[in-house]
């Protein structure tokens, strides 16, 4: 068996500088490290050495290293020699039963997590492991229907899972949570995964706690957290600076599940690994840029949250932005997440912040169709009646940078909308001189070559070209060359926080958001969103169920844009 060198250090200046080393202490402030090593050299390595073992498991690249027990590699070793103790914060919501369980059984069935591994809910609700269990088993599926023994891994997943009931902000309950995790880690090197799915405002007492009474002592801590990441440059601000008191930036990730949706992953690739894009990609071909989400139902359920944050927040700030980065940040120096973040922050703080003048706000009504009637958002108990906050928006935004100079990239985000949707849309410049632009009459953007990146739902690219109708004249239509996934790809697609949660326990950072992008996308938002406030704009309304405010046809046509995504209704 190979030794391994074990570096300790202590990595928070303020508490580590006061804090000898022992288990009671802020123990984030004390990190292991076993084998420094890049991330993605793990999950390489993993895929290497599990396709030596004629292993790989091809629904989704992860190696089945629970089952496997010979020809160990290093790689092997240190995954068997260490425990991970995954433990869910506000295990008894909505996202950690729709979500997070699902996604951790998925891990599991796949062979992704590592053989010695246990999971912990954690919230103030008091449920026995066994209620746990059954409230798990619920919302656990098996990803690819008629999976083998699928019934035999629920069942070796769920005795895997464990409950502790405590309060958000006691240390007590944290070190009562703390002696349970070290039963399951029988002393071995443990790392420990929190994921804080609560509200933000209990974050920091979370991490306090947690930190001050429940970290690894001898292995990693990570901590994910999920959005909200406060309300503005501020509060976000204020929480990272909260956050630090307790982690170190390398400890915190931030997620956003857009970044693990699998066509978000692929828009590098496209890009990158493509010559008959990249050289395209800027304003020199790209007429504008199309960001667009939208949601057939309200906000049911979650009113609460929401009119607290509105759509601007909730979808824009951070999903669409963090795509818009993406494609349009500069070639990384590589594919690790230094070098990636670094090149999002930069053409982040390329950009020039939202002008009121550029967005348009909507909520939707209360609509009535086929004997059907569909709430209004202030029809939300949990809403106040004469609520502002908007359920839908468009915006412009334009990036100041050679690329991308006077390319409107436009974003629409609205709830109980016609449709559920997420895509990009990049629409390419005409052809000059075109040959044929008499077969299309006068319309112009007909003859515009447009790029389609479909998030979600039927996960597809297409390319809208022009082409000539077969026959004895000349006419030209639009037709697409079209990438369908569930034509091309068969097997079904993992959850983003399948991936998310994988990356996370690789310590794989580059879906994550660095507290700098976060600080440079706050920056663009905030005037806008606070002016938006001060002067009570109100929102047009627009039905339940329909396409949303005309107000977004405006916007855009200001910049001579159509929105893409009416043709293809
Ligand atoms: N749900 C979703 O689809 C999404 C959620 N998110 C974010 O994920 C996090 C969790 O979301 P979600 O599960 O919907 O949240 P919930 O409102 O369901 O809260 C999760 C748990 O936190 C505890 N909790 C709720 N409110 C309070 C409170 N005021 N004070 C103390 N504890 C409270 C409850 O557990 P108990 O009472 O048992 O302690 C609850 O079960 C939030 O930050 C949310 O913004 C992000 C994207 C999507
Ligand atoms: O973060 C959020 O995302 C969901 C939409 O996520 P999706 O993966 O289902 O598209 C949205 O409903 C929610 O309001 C928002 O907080």
């Amino acid at each position: 068996m190979a030794t391994y060198t074990m570096i300790v250090r202590s990595s928070s200046p303020a508490l580590a500088a006061s804090s000898p080393l022992t288990e009671a202490l802020p123990l984030f402030t004390t990190r292991s490290l076993i084998f420094p090593r890049k991330s993605s050299f793990s999950r390489l390595r993993l895929r290497f050495f599990a396709e030596k073992l004629s292993q790989l498991d091809s629904s989704n690249g992860c190696a089945s290293l629970q089952d496997s027990g010979d020809n160990l590699t290093e790689e092997h070793d240190t995954k068997y020699e260490s425990t991970l103790s995954i433990t869910v914060v506000g295990a008894s919501g909505d996202l950690a039963k729709k979500k997070i369980f699902p996604a951790l059984f998925a891990l599991f069935y796949e062979g992704c997590l590592p053989q010695d591994f246990s999971v912990f809910g954690y919230a103030r609700t008091k449920l026995t492991h066994e209620e746990l269990r059954v409230m798990i088993s619920k919302t656990l599926t098996c990803r690819i229907d008629q999976r083998e023994n699928c019934g035999d891994k629920m069942d070796q997943f769920l005795k895997r899972c464990f409950y502790h009931s405590g309060q958000y902000n006691s240390e007590e309950d944290f070190a009562e949570l703390n002696i349970k995790l070290k039963e399951k880690e029988e002393g071995k090197l443990s790392n420990r995964l929190y994921y804080l799915s609560i509200p933000p405002n209990i974050f920091v007492d979370v991490v306090r706690c947690a930190s001050l009474r429940a970290s690894s002592v001898n292995g990693w801590t990570r901590v994910i957290v999920e959005k909200p990441f406060g309300r503005d440059s501020e509060s976000s601000g204020e929480l990272t600076r909260c956050l630090k008191q307790y982690l170190t930036e390398e400890q915190i990730f931030r997620i956003d599940h857009y970044l693990g949706k699998e066509l978000v992953e692929n828009l590098s690739v496209l890009r990158f690994s493509n010559l008959v894009f990249e050289p395209l990609w800027s304003r020199n071909y790209i007429r504008n840029v199309q960001l667009i989400f939208s949601e057939d139902f309200g906000t049911e359920g979650r009113g609460g949250y929401f009119d607290q944050y509105g759509i601007i927040r909730d979808i824009m700030q951070n999903h669409l932005l963090q795509i818009l980065a993406l494609f349009a940040m500069e070639t990384p120096v590589s594919l690790d997440a230094e070098d990636i973040r670094s090149e999002k922050v930069k053409v982040l703080r390329s950009m020039k912040p939202l002008l009121l003048e550029d967005i348009i706000v909507g909520q939707y009504k209360g609509h009535s169709k086929g004997g059907k009637a569909y709430p209004g958002y202030t029809d939300d108990p949990t809403v106040p009646q004469n609520s502002l906050t908007p359920t839908f928006a468009a915006a412009a935004m334009f990036i100041n940078n050679a690329r991308w100079d006077g390319v409107p990239f436009l974003m629409k985000a609205g709830k109980a909308l016609h449709t559920r949707g997420a895509e990009i849309r990049v629409q390419f410049r005409h052809v000059p001189g075109n040959l044929y632009k008499k077969n299309f009459a006068t319309d112009l953007d007909k003859a515009t070559n447009e790029l389609v990146i479909r998030v979600q739902p039927d996960e597809g690219i297409y390319l809208r070209i022009n082409n000539k109708v077969p026959g004895l004249g000349m006419r030209l239509d639009r037709s697409d060359l079209n990438l369908l996934y569930r034509s091309r790809y068969p097997r079904e697609i993992p959850d983003a926080y399948e991936r998310l949660l994988l990356d996370a326990v690789e310590g794989e950072r580059r879906l994550f958001i660095r507290s700098d992008e976060l600080d440079a996308a706050w920056d663009l938002f905030t005037p806008a969103l606070m002016e938006l406030e001060q002067k009570k704009i109100v929102p047009e309304l627009y039905p339940y169920g329909s396409r949303g405010p005309v107000g977004a046809h405006y916007l855009a046509s200001k910049y001579n844009v159509r929105w893409g995504d009416l043709e293809d209704a």
